[in-house]
């Protein structure tokens, strides 16, 4: 279904009422009670602690989700990209237009990528990063570019650190080091080089009828993973199963770190992908940023073979990164399900 530009580039600042083409229809708000809440969110982990691997793991398997702190990534430098997205966002809509994503490109502004996937709107903007940022910069700040180019590129080249020691802290839970992964050399730096990223900046304005409205419909990311950082104000949910919606509350410094598609299928299913969404408030504005890591883009991605013996088949086909994005353009909530040759763990065990 196509929405209609006016209402897909709607200001939502502006807006008294909550328009039909953006009210959903029956969401589960409903939250395990207050008990059940306050025993579980993600946890939060301290990358200094002694066993960070292990608590890690463990996040992984159980939520496919965690916050973590004492990242090195420099409160400035959070600052500054939360700045420089309250910057951009705030701009008239005429002027954010001349940056919008064009109908088949991915960089630029515009509604939610899945938005396609869904009857109504969603209660947020965004504005993709891939690659480089400056011909968009320059159409939106025509004397002032540089300052938002340089804080893309600082965060960019932090962010990239982190995922990768992130991702090498994750896979080393389960037994895994760099000479397990080809793509990922002895060397080191040869994924560095080739790894690639994407940068999504995600604004949802307050919503006079935030129990009618969807900041971010649910859905899991297609990365190996995720690093997010949200503003002060909560919006962020994960599902888990016989839970339902668990609050992923902001927590001043934390980072969130989703499991995505591709770790999902390098893991031979071990750490599932965490299905999450982000819900909007009356009176309070919200930001996120998220750094989408994922591998070279030639690399074909499948479960890594120290995963695979008699017990444990290989459950995905390889699949690049790109082929992987184009399943997930067409399919969306089923497309880590299309690229399954065999039947999930569970099942399959239980199979004669
Ligand atoms: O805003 C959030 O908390 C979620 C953002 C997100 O899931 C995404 O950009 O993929
Ligand atoms: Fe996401």
């Amino acid at each position: 279904m196509t929405a209609r530009f006016s209402d897909k580039y709607l200001d939502l600042n502006s807006v008294k009422e909550l328009p039909d083409s953006h009210a959903w229809e029956s969401i589960d708000h409903d939250l395990p009670s207050d008990g059940a809440y306050k025993l579980e969110s993600v946890p939060i982990i301290d990358l200094n602690h002694k066993n960070a691997m292990e608590l890690i793991g463990s996040a992984c398997k159980t939520w496919g989700a965690f916050q973590v702190v004492n990242h090195n990534i420099s409160k400035n430098l959070l600052d500054d990209i939360e700045s420089a997205g309250k910057r951009l966002f705030s701009l008239p809509m005429q002027q954010k237009l001349k940056a919008a994503r064009s109908p088949d490109g991915l960089s630029g502004y515009g509604v939610a990528g899945i938005s396609s996937f869904f009857p109504k709107l969603m209660w947020s903007e965004g504005f993709t990063i891939s690659g480089s940022p400056l011909e968009h910069a320059r159409r939106l700040w025509p004397e002032d570019y540089h300052r938002f180019c340089y804080t893309i590129q600082d965060y960019e080249s932090e962010m990239n650190k982190l995922a990768e020691r992130l991702m090498w802290l994750i896979l080393g839970s389960l037994n895994i080091t760099k000479e397990d992964i080809n793509w990922a050399g002895s060397k080191g730096d040869q994924f560095q080089a080739g790894s690639s990223a994407v940068l999504q900046l995600n604004c949802y304005p307050a919503c006079p009828d935030p129990d009618r409205a969807m900041g971010l419909a649910a859905h899991t990311d297609s990365t190996i993973l995720t690093i997010l950082h949200q503003s002060n104000t909560s919006g962020l949910q994960v599902f888990r199963q016989d839970y339902g919606w668990i609050r992923v509350p902001p927590q001043p410094g934390a980072l969130v770190i989703n499991v995505g598609d591709l770790l999902h299928i390098l893991s031979n299913g071990w750490y599932p992908s965490v299905l999450h969404r982000a819900v909007v408030h009356r009176t309070q504005h919200r930001l996120s940023i998220a750094y989408l890591y994922g591998p070279p883009s030639s690399v074909k991605i499948f479960p890594i073979p120290k995963l695979v013996d008699n017990f444990h088949p290989p459950l995905y086909r390889a699949i690049t990164w790109n082929e992987y994005l184009g399943t997930k353009a067409k399919h969306f909530d089923k497309a880590l399900r299309s690229v399954l040759v065999r039947a999930p763990r569970s099942e399959f065990l239980g199979a004669k």
